[in-house]
């Protein structure tokens, strides 16, 4: 299967732009006109560039307001037409797009339009070139692909076709099924693209919103599966018109977009087998069972620090590393590590981000198949040189460069405890934490959907809604992320602004650090009572939010005093109850949760994060930011 994507959807200029969807592996490019115009290369030159980089021209495009005019526009229209079909010839390419006319002297009449493109079909023939027609979601007659094939149906002509387009049949809420009825050999291309359910103009929403398949909201596979179910088996293409990738990286616009090309391709085969889809195997999506481990990147009085930090929070040191500076700290399921060498990953991080959690350990089903499917979809493995007596565990890298580790039952793999660590102390009941609820990821608001694909695209995942968060300096966006059963989630949680507490992490930390943990506790008072008995200070609560959790819910006087005296913070849907408290933070910004769910509360607290993000702020204006 030829993988292309169009030059639009890509930042930098033209030879950028190739240069990032070559290295992507992509194997075609659609032309978008403005990026050849404004290149100082001939046609010639420009077509050479392009197969230089390895990639074939799949499509030139657009070709705007053609059908449907009266002389003597009509004339003017095909002689345009005529000049761009010698260009064409000089670029080294065979298809162009026209797209449905918006031109207000178009006069309309399906048999009108088809009687042009039969007309254009000559000509495009003298010059071995082949038309494609797409109907654009805000054509001034033709606006939907049913109208397009009826044109190109009527038109009769081997050089005349029709272009299909994602956005256009799904932004207009068209049943993609239609598709299945046109024959696979009159669709001459299809350009695939998703956007987000907002309500607004088509042309805006198209031209401004559009992203990755699997990015947005429309049923980009449902369409998908249609175009293969008809026996379409041209070019794929990406075609995505979106402000926030405009300004973005070229590398890895061109990279999520491959990744998500693939994954749905893939998604299609698995959701309909007798469709046959070009592509090399990979394995399915895992499910993730839980966070085996987390690690931090860490050294001298900072590291002392964390592990007191730990202590106070009821783990204790399980393991001491055989041949590495590495410490393993325990309590219930929850796994930490500390990382403390001075010559590898862990050691360049702590040197330029100070103390960082770096690496996530998942539990996985297959730890060979999930390396597999990440690798198919352009991840890249990890892996360092190994210490004497270390197991090597299949790691990937994330976006921005931290690590992920999988684990999984195999003898091998579910050893590495036992294999590779010393016994330290015994770990006991802790102060009841059980295991990993969430970790959650912070970046800019601009590295989000990445991220979400990066997930879904692995593992078996579902987005939650996106929660506006609100810092006293600007919005955090949070997006959760959950795995099928409650195992495993996970929160992006995107800063526009660097003066918020999330971005003013992020400013000095690399791709998308871990800012927090949390931990789950079957009884939070309990855990509390144990938390303030060694000492622990959580995150102080003010008097102001227990006197307005007291007008906006029940609460027993008794709990209510609990909450109060403790500093957990509350939150209840219906039957539903969620108790939370922090630490205070440590370490520039990072800080751990404890919480419980109980009754099958599913959320994060959001109607809580303003309350203690100013808390959190309040310290650290208090005290400056301590990095220990
Ligand atoms: O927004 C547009 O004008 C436009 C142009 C060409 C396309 O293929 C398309 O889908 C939209
Ligand atoms: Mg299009």
């Amino acid at each position: 299967m030829k993988t292309s994507i169009a030059t639009v959807s890509v930042p930098g200029n033209l030879r950028e732009k190739l240069e990032a969807i070559a290295a992507a592996g992509f194997s075609g490019v659609e032309i978008f006109e403005q990026d050849f115009i404004v290149d100082d290369g001939s046609p010639a030159d420009v077509g050479r560039m392009i197969r230089d980089h390895g990639l074939e021209i799949t499509l030139f495009q657009p070709f705007r307001d053609f059908e449907g005019l009266p002389d003597p526009l009509r004339a003017k229209a095909f002689e345009r037409a005529q000049r761009k079909f010698e260009l064409m010839q000089e670029l080294g390419t065979d298809l162009v797009l026209f797209c449905s006319s918006v031109h207000p002297a178009n006069l309309g009449g399906i048999d009108r339009a088809a009687d042009d493109f039969a007309a254009l079909g000559e000509i495009a023939a003298e010059h071995g070139i082949r038309v494609g027609y797409e109907a654009l979601a805000w054509g001034r007659h033709v606006n939907d692909h049913r109208d397009a094939w009826e044109i190109v149906r009527r038109a009769d002509h081997p050089n005349i076709g029709l272009i299909l387009d994602s956005f256009h049949t799904l932004g207009r809420g068209i049943d993609p099924d239609t598709i299945r009825r046109i024959p696979g050999d009159k669709i001459f291309f299809v350009q695939l693209a998703d956007a987000p359910r907002i309500e607004m103009d088509l042309l805006y929403w198209s031209r401004h919103f559009r992203n990755m398949p699997g990015e947005g909201d429309l049923d980009v596979l449902a369409f998908t599966q249609a175009v293969m179910a008809a026996g379409y088996r041209g070019p794929i293409s990406l075609e995505i018109f979106n402000d926030q990738f405009r300004g973005g990286s070229a590398k890895s616009v061109a990279r999520d977009g491959y990744r998500s090309l693939l994954n749905l391709m893939d998604d299609v085969r698995r959701a309909e087998p007798t469709i046959s889809v070009d592509i090399a195997d990979f394995p399915a999506r895992g499910d993730v069972q839980g966070v085996a481990f987390i690690e931090f990147a860490s050294r001298g009085e900072e590291a002392r620090a964390l592990e007191a930090l730990l202590r106070g929070l009821g783990f204790a040191q399980v393991g001491q590393h055989i041949s590495k500076a590495l410490t393993l700290w325990q309590q219930g399921d929850i796994r930490i590590l500390i990382n403390e060498e001075t010559a590898d990953l862990a050691a360049s991080i702590f040197l330029t981000h100070g103390t960082s959690i770096y690496d996530i350990g998942l539990s996985v089903g297959s730890a060979a198949d999930t390396a597999a499917r990440a690798k198919a979809l352009g991840g890249k493995p990890f892996a360092q040189a190994l210490s004497q007596g270390q197991i090597e565990i299949p790691a990937i890298r994330g976006l921005g460069g931290s690590v992920l580790h999988f684990l999984d039952g195999s003898q091998a793999l579910s050893d590495v405890w036992t294999a590779e660590f010393k016994p330290v102390e015994q770990a006991d009941q802790g102060v009841g934490l059980t295991r990993i609820d969430h970790v959650a990821q912070t970046m800019t608001y601009d590295e989000m959907l990445s991220w979400s694909l990066f997930y879904t695209s692995l593992f078996d995942m579902k987005k939650a809604a996106m929660v506006d968060v609100t810092d006293p300096d600007g919005l955090v966006r949070s997006q959760a992320l959950e795995g099928k059963s409650d195992a495993f989630r996970i929160t992006l949680n995107g800063a526009e602004s660097h003066r918020t507490f999330t971005g003013s992490f992020l400013a000095d930390r690399f791709g998308a650090p871990v800012q927090h943990v949390a931990f789950a506790t079957d009884d939070i008072f309990a855990t509390a009572e144990n938390l303030a008995k060694d000492g622990f200070v959580p995150l102080p609560m003010t008097e102001n939010y227990y006197a307005d959790l007291e007008s906006r819910f029940d609460i027993p006087t008794q709990t209510l005093a609990d909450l109060r005296r403790y500093n957990i913070l509350y939150d209840r849907y219906e039957v539903e109850e969620f108790f939370q408290l922090y630490s205070k933070p440590f370490a520039g910004g990072m800080f751990f949760e404890i919480l419980e769910r109980k009754n099958g509360y599913i959320g994060y607290g959001a109607p809580n994060a303003p309350f203690r993000i100013a808390a959190q702020k309040r310290l650290l204006r208090a005290k400056g930011v301590p990095r220990g």
